[in-house]
């Protein structure tokens, strides 16, 4: 949707660490693969995860899908941003390229838990939007999960058994949408990331921009 005849959008600037949370089943990957198909200039951060991958889930696409020995020896190598347990897996987020990426203007998408956010936060608080998604209702919560048919019926008690757990941590969020309508949730999260691209701090071609303005 960039609009070519907006000059901001053709400047330098900060790429951004765009953090999508939520509840598992509250639609963060549903939300996530739309942001991916609608706008080429944010790229998803894939995670690295013990867990077994789901039907139709690629490795390093999805995830990069590892055993627990690979795991450690990457946590000994020093080799994650973060990492946090979470269901009984391990996930992390691998350094790679991020740093000098986002140098270059370069946005990450995140979709990551509300532990990997507040590391993410306290290593580069310029570059980080938090964005949690809630469901609109704890019913509907586990009509999605079950609907989802990816999990075993104790593997779903055990998400709802979380779930108020991570909606507890709501308030460490920038924003919070509630997706109750997929395409109105989508378009607030569109919203919110051209806002935030349009951030004075992370415009640094401002600066030469507003010089030649003023010459
Ligand atoms: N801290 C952290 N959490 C992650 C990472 N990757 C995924 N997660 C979180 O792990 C949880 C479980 O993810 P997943 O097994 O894909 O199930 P989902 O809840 O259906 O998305 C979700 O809350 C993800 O946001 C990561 O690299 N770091
Ligand atoms: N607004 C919505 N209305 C109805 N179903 C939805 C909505 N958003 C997502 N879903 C469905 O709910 C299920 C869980 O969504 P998903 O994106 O996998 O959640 P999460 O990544 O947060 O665990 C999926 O089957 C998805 O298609």
């Amino acid at each position: 949707m960039a609009d070519s005849t907006n000059r901001s959008d053709k400047l330098a600037r900060r790429g951004l660490m765009f953090i999508l949370s939520s509840p598992s089943g509250a639609g963060k990957t549903t939300i996530s693969r739309m942001l991916l198909d609608a706008d080429d200039e944010i790229k998803l951060s894939v995670s690295v995860t013990t867990r077994p991958p789901r039907p139709g889930e690629k490795d390093g696409v999805h995830y990069y899908f590892v055993d627990d020995a690979e795991f450690d020896r990457m946590v000994e190598e020093d080799d994650f941003y973060e990492w946090a347990p979470v269901f009984g897996h391990r996930y992390g987020t691998p350094k790679g390229r991020i740093r000098n990426a986002l140098k270059e203007g370069q946005d990450f998408l995140f979709d990551i838990d509300w532990q990997g956010t507040q590391q993410l936060y306290q290593k580069d608080q310029q570059d980080v939007v938090r964005v949690f998604i809630l469901p609109p209702s704890i019913a509907e919560l586990e009509r999605r999960l079950r609907g989802r048919g990816t999990d075993t019926d104790e593997v779903i008690a055990a998400r709802m058994e979380r779930a108020r757990a991570e909606i507890s941590h709501w308030d460490a969020y920038d924003y919070v949408v509630i997706n109750e309508d997929v395409d109105s949730c989508f378009a607030k999260v569109r919203e919110i990331l051209d806002a935030e691209r349009t951030k004075r701090q992370r415009q640094t071609g401002l600066i030469p921009f507003v010089r030649e303005l003023m010459a």
